[in-house]
């Protein structure tokens, strides 16, 4: 870093601040890492076990190459979106993440300021350190706070009051976590027993005995989670609400069609950021072939090792309508709060943006296979 007093951008003589000097998601995990107590960061960062698909998330991206093209007219390129009746300015949602105010002072208030002025949509976290009313209220009045994710209580009756305080607030979906059945074994978490810091607590619960974790994260997903859930309970669900559910967590195209079968709105391609079962594939890995049993009846989201912007047009291009981000939006907010949040957006939609005039793309729509280098074929030449 700088000292202050070169803090002084060359060529417009504007006093930079201190997010001008990140300019990756990278810069940001590093500065999080400084700043961030070491149980929060470890917490934030890990995934389960040996951390084999963690790796595999980021590393299969880039083993994906992209077609360069040249002299198309490349002056008009759009980032915006249309996705279950949502205009967004960019395909870069945000995943549900837990917790939020371990990373900065208003946690989950601080990240939904951040999608409203970017344009695009948040999902809050079940596990949230903010209310579903709180996030509702600083999101400004008249516009949805964005998607809920929904955990399922062993105790169903939780679960609805949940979802109908969620209708009542103006969420817009509801995207169910299904591959939670219980946590993940985080190794870290384990060595540091983890535990919630002082005056923090998981607010939507606040006058129910869930709203501490004492014991530990898994003992509490195992007491408080539904691990019965099956497909049938779509239609349970269904049955008690009519927001649009989206199935977050699907990594197997015969689950996918059962999602399909079971008339979900939309499918998330997820591994849980590589924090359940270790050795599971990576997302972009498995994303094709959940997008060949879909042929499209609903909209297919990816999240997992997005971290470049061509590694939304290579999700783009292998069959997701739009991707979601968590990691770099809790560096993110770790690093700078509300604009700590904006910048990381900025940067990937801005990544996004030049690798679309590069591969001779203007609109997100018109992503599609042919921009992916594979195998020498004949019919690419
Ligand atoms: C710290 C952390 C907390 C998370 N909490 C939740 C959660 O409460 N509910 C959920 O469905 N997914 C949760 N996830 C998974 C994310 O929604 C998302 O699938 C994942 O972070 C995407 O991968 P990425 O971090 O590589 O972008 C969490 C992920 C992280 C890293
Ligand atoms: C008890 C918090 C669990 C949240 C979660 O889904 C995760 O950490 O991955």
């Amino acid at each position: 870093m700088l000292p202050a007093k070169e803090l002084v951008d060359n060529f417009s003589n504007k006093k930079l601040t201190k997010l001008d000097y990140h300019i990756n998601v990278e810069d940001f995990q590093k500065e999080a890492k400084n700043i961030l107590p070491k149980m929060a960061y470890d917490y934030y960062a890990s995934g389960s076990n040996d951390q084999i698909t963690l790796k595999e998330n980021e590393s299969y991206f880039d083993r994906i190459k992209l077609t360069p093209r040249s002299l198309v007219d490349v002056s008009r390129v759009s980032t915006k979106i249309n996705i279950l009746g949502h205009q967004l300015n960019t395909p870069i949602l945000v995943a549900p993440w837990a917790m939020q105010k371990m990373a900065s002072k208003e946690g989950e208030c601080d990240t939904v300021r951040a999608c409203k002025s970017v344009g695009t949509i948040m999902t809050l976290s079940s596990l949230a350190t903010c209310s579903v009313e709180e996030v509702a209220e600083a999101s400004g009045n008249g516009c949805s706070p964005g998607w809920f994710q929904l955990y399922v209580f062993k105790d169903r009756k939780i679960s609805e009051n949940l979802v109908r305080r969620v209708e009542k607030a103006g969420y817009t979906a509801l995207v169910l976590t299904v591959d939670t059945p219980f946590l993940g074994k985080r190794l870290a978490d384990f060595r540091n027993g983890f535990k919630l810091p002082e005056g923090l607590a998981l607010k939507n619960f606040i006058d129910l005995p869930l709203s501490g974790i004492d014991g530990g994260l898994n003992k509490y997903m195992a007491t408080m989670i539904d691990s019965s859930l099956t497909w049938k309970d779509i239609d349970w669900l269904r049955s008690i609400t009519k927001l649009p559910i989206l199935v977050k967590g699907v990594m197997c195209p015969r689950d996918a069609e059962l999602a399909c079968t079971h008339k979900v709105d939309g499918i998330i391609v997820s591994n849980h950021g590589a924090r359940q079962l270790d050795t599971s594939p990576s997302t972009i890995e498995v994303l094709p072939y959940i997008a060949q049993v879909v042929k499209g009846r609903v909209p297919v989201i990816l999240d997992g090792g997005i971290r470049r912007g061509t590694d939304v047009i290579k999700a783009l291009a292998l069959g997701a309508n739009a991707v979601m981000i968590g990691r770099p939006t809790i560096w993110g907010l770790s690093v700078g709060g509300t604009e700590g949040v904006i910048k990381v957006l900025n940067i990937l939609n801005d990544e996004l943006k030049l690798a679309m005039a590069f591969i001779g793309t203007n609109s997100i729509h018109d992503i599609n296979s042919n921009v992916i280098w594979s195998k020498p074929q004949t019919s690419k030449l």
